[in-house]
């Protein structure tokens, strides 16, 4: 388990601090997004997770041991937190398996023992082809998993991504999404990536801390922070189907008595049923104005707005708020004037 408590960091000539209370625990077997605009905080989250930086007060531990500032430049010495930075820092000079190699021959592997282990390595990452391949022959996505390669090599048990954007979103290919998958499903690592794009945190993260101004504003498993009312998980998240801003013109031909509401189902079986039921259950009737479904974290989250009219329209809403989702109703400026 990786603890972050009450973390506060100022950077030198600057008066408003980059982390301000920062609190965050990551499980192992699960990727958990540090998700915010730029400079929000998440580099100097990351860097002092990975023992890079100091923070001015708060502590950093894995599995109950504080993280130790890292001293010299030895690329590739062992670390128990492996830390992937937006630029590369590998070893040029080298080919991909020997970048790889190198932290087993800083630990004193013999030969048979590191060629068996880089070879899995390579495997896990999927550049065995591109083994004897100098760097200078990859893609920027692929070094990127040659330094997931070398921090796993480096007896990482957390593993701490910065900014992952574009080599995990669409339009990345998935091979990177495919070796963070693989690090949390196969080797139960803990993984902890930046990003500001809500594509990476809907498609691989488990838990999400969503920072801003160096603060953290909600944090969770990212499926129950959907489920809230009012969430900015799902605010944030759920943008391909955000609900247009005002209600107003959406009103015209409803009945007089109709309600709008924004309801947020999580899971394939509240997105499939729960609308329906509650049409059936409380003799409704459900107008469906706009929305619709997006995947996330494995699964399917729906949000729609709906406008909902009957004598039942209390009690329904009511039983749905008890379901796994949220629903509140949309203010209406309309109405209001
Ligand atoms: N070394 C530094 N010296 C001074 N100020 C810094 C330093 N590093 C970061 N900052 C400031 O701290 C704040 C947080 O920056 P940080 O890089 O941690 O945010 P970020 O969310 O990672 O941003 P980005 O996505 O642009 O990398 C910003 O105001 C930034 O200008």
């Amino acid at each position: 388990m990786l603890a972050v408590e009450n973390l506060c960091k100022t950077h030198p000539h600057r008066a408003e601090p980059a982390l301000d209370g920062v609190e965050l625990r990551a499980r192992p077997a699960t990727i958990c997004g540090v998700f915010g605009p730029a400079g929000s905080g998440k580099t100097s989250l990351l860097r002092c997770l990975a023992g890079l930086d100091v923070a001015d007060s708060g502590r950093v531990t894995v599995s109950g041991r504080p993280v130790a500032l890292r001293r010299g430049r030895r690329r590739g010495a062992r670390r128990p937190v492996g830390f992937v930075p937006e630029s590369d820092a590998l070893l040029h000079e080298c080919t991909v398996a020997g970048n790889i190699a190198r932290p087993f021959e800083l630990a004193g592997f013999d030969r048979v023992a590191r060629q068996v282990r880089v070879a899995e390595l390579l495997e896990l990452t999927g550049l065995r082809a591109e083994s004897h391949a100098s760097l200078f022959q990859l893609r920027p996505e692929q070094l990127r998993r040659l330094q997931v390669a070398q921090a796993l090599a480096a007896g990482a048990s957390v593993l701490v991504l910065d900014d992952v954007d574009e080599h995990v979103g669409s339009g990345g290919g998935g091979a990177l999404a495919t070796v963070l998958d693989r690090v949390r499903g196969e080797l139960g690592l803990t993984v902890v990536l930046a990003t500001d794009d809500s594509e990476v945190v809907r498609r691989l993260c488990d838990d999400v801390v969503v920072l801003d101004g160096g603060r953290v504003l909600e944090s969770g498993p990212v499926l129950e922070l959907l489920a809230r009312r009012r969430s900015r998980t799902a605010e944030l998240l759920l943008d391909p189907v955000a609900a247009p801003a005002v209600a107003g013109p959406l009103r015209a031909g409803l009945p007089g008595d109709a309600c709008l509401v924004d309801v947020v189902l999580v899971g394939y079986a509240a997105v499939g049923s729960l609308l329906p039921l509650a049409v059936s259950r409380f003799g409704i009737a459900m107008t469906y104005l706009s929305g619709g479904v997006v995947p996330v974290a494995g699964t399917l989250v729906g949000r729609f707005r709906v406008s909902i009219a009957g004598h039942g329209t209390g009690r329904a809403l009511d039983w749905l708020a008890s379901q796994r989702c949220a629903v509140w109703e949309v203010e209406d400026p309309t109405m209001a004037a």
